[in-house]
């Protein structure tokens, strides 16, 4: 990995001997390069430079930052601190408690369960399908897990806070309340009271803010528009102490102000810091210049920016909406479109689908769930994959759990393939049960054929490995108990468990076994789909930004706030700025209710592209 050679406009910016450095820049043009840069630059003119403090807003991109530190300063991997905010005041907390006033050690709640906010989200989501645990049954089991977690609360409260789930708002507030209570009586302190904290003191106490100042020769801020208040003022503190300090921000990617992040941010921090220089990049290195052209009339319309003209000197297609009759259409749309570009050579981990709305995405899982039930028409007998076939991988690609793939390709065989179908899979996995064992390669040949037929060329080995294993398990099951029953669930849990085992004895490299839950987990592999707010900071190929109507662009629940428009719009600028070469977006037209596609895009003169299907059957 090595980094871009800086263009005039950032080396502009590395060059100035400004001790700090405040860069507003556009969507893709290079800010989190540029600190990179920043950084490669320090370490090569200071003879024993010393440590880089890299402090950043979410989590995301701080996985990201110091997966980057780490490749491209080996040597100074020990010199170099990427840190979230939350994680640095943490550590400073955790190191001077007495003098932050606390009489006992406090219990640092550090972060949530992702397991049962998952839980969480799979149990509200989902819970309309029949086949679900009702509600309460999840709720009791979150309980029951609560009691020896209750930091997990946190993650609970935080999907009620968004308020996406009417009917889970009264058992959260009740766990919610249940939570704060123990969170008193064990004297546990969260994220926000452990910055809020760290803060205090370094207000009350500024000689240690110097020493820590002191170990650091370079400080950089990524995100700088999503800090906190609070956040905010330490990093104006920092900025005041350690010698160098650079700034990046996109004031117009402010989406987090329902988090109370306040739009002002690079005023007040100019204001703050007299001596900083303010900087502007205004090339897009990730967007097309059609995209650009599209982002920067929306940038305009945001109230409240700095005025910065995007461009780029990428070529790329103007980017088309689409319209749709009815929800389903569109789904199918994207669908199909994303099979032909896959097989047009485009991996799935290049192509995002981005909703304003996580039911969107939801919606559309359901659209493919659908499409997978009528499966047993769609294959046909030449075994090739007919488009519905096609929608139901992928559906397992993006859904990226690899229980519910196996679960759901061998459910489908059995129960909704017809005789001859089934006869033929069973076949297939019976003929192998005896030798698979001693001959994984041929198994794992004979699965990953069936799945490359379709459209997983790029399918993860780890997968099919997975796979191939856990269908070695289940056929010599077949084999030996001729059991009717194989749609059963606790069946297939066995067979899971088998699987896992026989992964672990008969694969060459057992490890694989993790590395693919692992992957599942992350959803890496697959097609991403994403909510506007979960796509920021991230980069695609191609982009589909889906439900693009005037109901969910701008979100018309959210209009309690005054000033929602502006922020809707810089969610939208973020979503279609994902891109790096195809921007597809689309919506339902549909006068009788009244949707229509977002005026966002409406209202940009020039943008004339809208290209209304009603034939859904057509292969696009
Ligand atoms: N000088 C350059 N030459 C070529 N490509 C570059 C250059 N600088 C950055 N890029 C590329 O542009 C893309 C966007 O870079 P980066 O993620 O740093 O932008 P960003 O401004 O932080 O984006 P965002 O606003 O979405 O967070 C990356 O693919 C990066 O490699």
């Amino acid at each position: 990995m090595t980094l871009p050679k800086p263009t005039q406009e950032q080396q502009t910016i590395l060059n100035s001997k400004c001790a700090c450095k405040i860069v507003v820049a556009v969507p893709g043009s290079g800010k989190s390069t540029l600190l990179f840069q920043a950084i490669q630059q320090y370490y090569t003119q200071k003879q024993q430079p010393g440590h880089c403090l890299m402090l950043t807003f979410s989590k995301k991109s701080d996985n990201d930052n110091k997966k980057k530190g780490k490749t491209l300063f080996f040597a100074h991997r020990k010199q170099l601190d990427i840190r979230t905010f939350d994680s640095f005041c943490c550590r400073i907390l955790k190191q001077h408690w007495q003098l932050a006033g606390y009489k006992k050690r406090p219990d640092f709640d550090n972060g949530y369960n992702q397991k049962i906010l998952q839980a969480v989200y799979d149990s509200i989501a989902l819970q309309k399908h029949k086949d679900r645990l009702p509600f309460e049954d999840v709720e009791s089991i979150i309980k029951q897990v609560l009691e020896t977690q209750e930091s997990s609360l946190k993650a609970i409260a935080s999907v009620y806070k968004k308020g996406l789930y009417a009917n889970a708002v009264k058992p959260f507030t009740k766990i919610l309340a249940e939570y704060q209570h123990h969170k008193k009586s064990r004297g546990i302190i969260g994220f926000k009271e452990q910055v809020e904290g760290c803060y205090q003191l370094f207000v009350r106490h500024p000689e240690l803010l110097q020493t820590i100042a002191q170990q650091y020769g370079l400080l950089l801020i990524d995100e700088t528009q999503d800090l906190s208040p609070v956040q905010l003022k330490i990093a104006i503190m920092l900025a005041g102490a350690i010698k160098q300090s650079f700034f990046v921000a996109d004031d117009a990617q402010n989406i987090y102000s329902f988090r109370g992040v306040k739009a002002t941010n690079l005023k007040t921090l100019e204001q703050a810091l007299s001596k900083a220089k303010v900087f502007t990049l205004t090339q897009s290195h990730r967007c097309t210049k059609p995209v650009a052209l599209l982002a920067s009339k929306l940038r305009q319309a945001i109230q409240e920016v700095r005025n910065i003209k995007m461009w780029s000197e990428k070529e790329g297609d103007k980017p088309d909406f689409y319209t749709f009759a009815n929800k389903n259409a569109q789904y199918r749309f994207v669908t199909q479109k994303i099979v032909k570009l896959h097989h047009q050579g485009m991996a799935y981990s290049d192509m995002a689908i981005i909703a304003r709305k996580h039911e969107s995405l939801v919606n559309l899982q359901r659209y493919l769930q659908l499409e997978m039930d009528a499966f047993h028409t769609a294959y046909d007998d030449n075994r090739t994959f007919t488009p519905t076939l096609l929608a139901l991988l992928l559906d397992l690609m993006v859904n990226g759990y690899q229980e519910s793939l196996v679960d759901k390709i061998l459910l489908s065989l059995d129960i909704t393939s017809t005789e001859e179908n089934f006869a033929y899979v069973k076949a297939e996995l019976s003929s192998t049960n005896k030798t698979a064992r001693k001959n994984c390669n041929k198994h794992l040949k004979l699965f990953g054929d069936l799945i490359r037929k379709g459209l997983h060329a790029n399918t993860t080995e780890a997968r099919v490995r997975f796979i191939h294993a856990f269908l070695v398990s289940y056929s010599t099951k077949v084999a030996s108990s001729q059991s009717s029953k194989k749609s059963d669930k606790h069946y297939f849990n066995a067979e899971l468990t088998g699987a896992t085992m026989l992964a672990k004895q008969g694969i060459d490299d057992a490890q694989m076994l993790e590395h693919l839950y692992a992957l599942g987990k992350s959803d890496q592999g697959g097609v991403s789909l994403l909510t506007a707010h979960g796509a920021k900071g991230l980069e695609f190929k191609v982009v589909f930004v889906i439900d693009a109507d005037n109901t969910l662009f701008p979100y018309v629940h959210s209009h309690r706030h005054h000033d929602n428009e502006n922020d809707e719009r810089k969610l939208f600028y973020v979503a279609i700025t994902r891109c790096s070469q195809t921007l597809i977006m689309s919506s339902v037209y549909n006068e009788a209710s009244n949707i229509k596609p977002t005026d966002f895009i409406l209202k940009l003169k020039g943008f004339k592209r809208i290209i209304n299907i009603t034939d859904t059957t057509r292969n696009h």
